[in-house]
């Protein structure tokens, strides 16, 4: 941390960074972008507090906000990387978030599709897992404050950490704390606060991504307050086929008491344990390793085991790459991976030696080799569309294609690997 200078207005002067633009502003700061100077190059968003504007309670919210962040190192929570101040401003340096925040991103879509939410919820219940075994609670969770990062898979990030605060696990804070419309019932009505806070909120968000709003949405304040506090369960649309509408169900629930965190992380839609990390690509990684070495010792009904088990950390993993290379990379793994697990099944369930066809391409490879199967093939077909999509500069569809078929082929991989196991 050091000292910098600003003037009253306009943007900062920050040492050894260059201000490149305006981010927006909050209740008590303006944030602004940022590139560090010398090699790096870095770009960073400088959250910046006028001393002027904080009260003794703001002071007190910013000074935990900082000491917090500087604790906490998890992919899916922003990253404080330092802080400096001079006689006017406090500049908190964060991990800048090109994808801007989880409100504008719904807005601009009206609802997610179920596998993006899917993919969503992970990385929250990750985060929130986290936070939990630090015994941090957020308490101010809605989607103003979960950013995402750029690209055509982005990533959440939990940031604005202004209210959150270390809670022994019995301990109820007394002030009212976070936004109404993602409140807990209990903060509301009896200002009781616990861990079990941020789990009501997170199904809360959840619902708005699946609906395309909060499920206390009002025209009035009081309004708002009545759907809070009234005894009702939350009612979630009955639409079929919607595998995620029962965990908004589980998160938010009305007694705290029945709200539960091991449910919430164990809940088969979130399937905490697939998803995209790095603990999941090592998984994926060291289950191929085994594959590939019983598969060299003749082990073949084992290697065939061991390969549908590492797909299915594998396919997800692929989300977790940031790298394009390294994405191809693990891409042409699963390929070969699947190939060899197609091959062996004949081997296996047959007991008749067959050599996997030769193909012109590896995609003609894919294609010959899951022929026997409708559903991959049906999958397959629908990537091609995406594909076609794709060259057509229809992006935000081809994307969406690319996930549903994504999340098809891994439910047909995870039922393979029940059937077999
Ligand atoms: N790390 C970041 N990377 C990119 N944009 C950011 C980052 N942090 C904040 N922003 C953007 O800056 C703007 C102001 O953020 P800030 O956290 O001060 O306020 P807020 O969360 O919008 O409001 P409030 O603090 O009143 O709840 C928002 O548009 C937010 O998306």
């Amino acid at each position: 941390m050091a000292a910098s200078s600003a003037g009253s207005d306009g943007p900062p002067s920050v040492p050894q960074f260059n201000i490149t633009g305006r981010l927006g502003a909050g209740t008590y700061a303006t944030v602004y972008q940022a590139i560090r100077q010398g090699g790096s190059r870095e770009v960073v968003a400088i959250k910046c507090v006028s001393k002027k504007s904080l009260t003794n309670t703001s002071k007190e919210n910013l000074l935990k906000e900082i000491e917090l962040l500087k604790t906490l190192n998890h992919p899916h929570i922003v990253r404080l990387i330092d802080f400096v101040w001079d006689a006017n401003h406090i500049h908190l340096i964060l991990e800048y978030c090109s994808g801007r925040d989880l409100l504008r991103f719904i807005k601009l879509r009206r609802c997610l599709s179920e596998s993006l939410v899917r993919r969503f919820l992970q990385q929250l219940a990750l985060a929130l897992r986290y936070l939990h075994s630090r015994n941090v609670v957020h308490m101010d969770l809605k989607p103003q404050n979960i950013l995402l990062t750029g690209g055509d898979s982005p990533k959440l990030k939990i940031a604005d950490f202004g209210f959150a605060h270390h809670l022994k696990s019995d301990s109820h804070a007394d002030q009212v704390r976070g936004s109404l419309l993602y409140m807990a019932p209990e903060i509301v009505v009896d200002r009781r606060y616990s861990p079990k806070c941020d789990l009501w909120s997170v199904g809360i968000i959840l619902y708005e991504c699946l609906f395309g709003r909060a499920p206390f949405a009002s025209e009035t304040h009081e309004d708002l307050l009545r759907k809070i506090a009234s005894p009702d369960p939350v009612s979630v649309p009955a639409v079929q086929c919607l595998a995620g509408r029962e965990v908004p169900l589980t998160a938010a629930s009305r007694p705290p008491s029945s709200r539960d965190h091991a449910a919430f992380f164990g809940h088969s839609f979130i399937d905490l344990d697939h998803a995209p990390s790095a603990e999941c690509l090592e998984k994926g990684k060291s289950l191929a390793l085994r594959a590939v070495k019983a598969d060299s010792g003749g082990e073949l009904e084992e290697a065939f085991r061991l390969y549908r088990l590492a797909l299915t950390y594998l396919v997800p993993a692929l989300h977790y790459e940031d790298s394009a290379q390294k994405k191809e990379q693990l891409r042409d793994r699963i390929y070969e991976y699947m190939s060899r697990a197609e091959y062996l099944q004949s081997e296996v369930t047959q007991g008749r030696p067959k050599r996997p066809p030769v193909a012109e391409s590896r995609w003609n490879r894919l294609l010959e080799l899951c022929k026997p199967d409708q559903d991959i093939m049906a999958s397959l077909k629908e990537i091609s569309a995406f594909n076609h999509k794709l060259s057509l500069g229809a992006h935000e569809e081809a994307l969406a294609l690319f996930e549903t078929c994504c999340d098809k082929l891994l439910e047909l991989i995870r039922s393979y690997n029940c059937a077999v196991m």
